[in-house]
């Protein structure tokens, strides 16, 4: 649904420029909740803000709902952003009008009749919650409720890409977590493809289904969060399952990671068993990642990793994945 290529932005005089993108390629599939995550100054909000060309890329190409958006003309570009709607932090809401006429305003703009526009406010505002505070000012709202407007107005136009510039940033934990299960609600209910940037790990392990971490203007990973659970190495994996720091010493440590029903199975009560082995737990982590139910163990086995090749072998084979963290001296 949404595919960038290569895409490069520089920022700055020639002497001393800033690549915020420098070479970026990313897929995200129809329907998804897509998360990029990365620390300030990652490039996060240009990488968004190229998606529907609010920035211009200096070289690749970006597409969304198989058009070529960096192809098209001027005209040609203003219709095809009616595809893609954008919520900011800040909200960006007029304070002069009333959330009725927040929502409106995004119609008016692309032309809407007045009875149109009035009927598909209400259906919005009664999707997003708000159909009791059609006729309040943003001043009188929560920054929750602010935000559900600023969802409604993107979209107004019916889009089938929802933008996300850390909408969840300027809110309190348990505001967040209403928005984000409005936004869970919308891409389930009208099958709304949504990209989000965030710099929260708790924001993508809570909806998303896929993400990338980005970092000095390049992507260093991206992938279904399943896939990249199952990726030994994966730095967004051990974002997603922090199992902290290693204890001091000369054991072998190795991490364990559950996808899908396997995490049901007694595994270390078996590698104890069957390989006699003296197991020390140091860790461990459940969750719901990308619809899957998921887990990383951390464990301490005494001596070498010579010692452990069988176990880690027969871990592997019953389709876990299995890191070495240290291997014991
Ligand atoms: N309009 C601009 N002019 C000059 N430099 C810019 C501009 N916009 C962004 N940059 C620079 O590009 C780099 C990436 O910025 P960007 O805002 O995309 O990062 P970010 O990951 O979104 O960070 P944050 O989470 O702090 O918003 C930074 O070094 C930033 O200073």
């Amino acid at each position: 649904m949404i595919t960038l290529t290569s895409v490069t932005k520089v920022f700055g005089a020639a002497t001393n420029p800033v690549r915020a993108l420098d070479g970026v390629s990313l897929a995200v599939d129809a329907g998804e909740i897509f998360g990029v995550i990365g620390q300030s100054g990652a490039g996060k909000s240009t990488l968004i803000r190229t998606v529907n060309l609010l920035e211009r890329p200096d070289s690749g190409s970006v597409s969304v709902a198989d058009r070529e958006l960096t192809a098209l003309s001027d005209r040609d570009l203003l219709h095809a952003r009616r595809e893609i709607g954008m919520v900011f932090q800040q909200f960006n809401l007029l304070d002069s009008r009333t959330v009725r006429g927040n929502v409106e305003l995004a119609l008016e703009v692309v032309g809407v009749g007045r009875r149109e526009r009035a009927s598909r406010t209400n259906e919005i505002l009664e999707l997003v919650g708000l159909e009791n505070k059609a006729n309040q000012y943003p001043a009188q709202l929560s920054g929750g409720q602010k935000q559900r407007v600023g969802i409604a107005r993107a979209l107004a136009s019916r889009p089938r890409v929802l933008l996300s510039d850390e909408a969840t940033s300027a809110l309190d934990p348990e505001t967040t977590h209403s928005i984000l299960q409005l936004l869970k609600s919308l891409n389930r209910d009208l099958g709304l493809t949504i990209l989000l940037i965030t710099h929260e790990m708790d924001v993508v392990k809570s909806i998303c289904d896929s993400a990338a971490l980005m970092s000095g203007g390049r992507i260093l990973e991206q992938g279904r969060l399943v896939d990249l659970l199952a990726q030994p190495g994966s730095q967004l994996a051990r974002g997603l399952f922090p199992l902290g720091e290693l204890p001091d010493g000369n054991s072998t440590v190795i991490d364990v990671t559950f996808v899908g029903l396997s995490s049901a199975r007694p595994v270390v009560a078996r590698l104890a068993r069957t390989h006699q082995l003296d197991v020390g737990l140091l860790g461990a982590a459940m969750e719901t990642i990308g619809g899957a139910q998921s887990g990383r163990t951390r464990l301490e086995l005494p001596g070498t990793i010579d010692a452990h090749t069988a176990a880690i072998s027969d871990l592997r084979a019953q389709g876990l994945v299995v890191e070495i963290v240290r291997s014991g001296r």
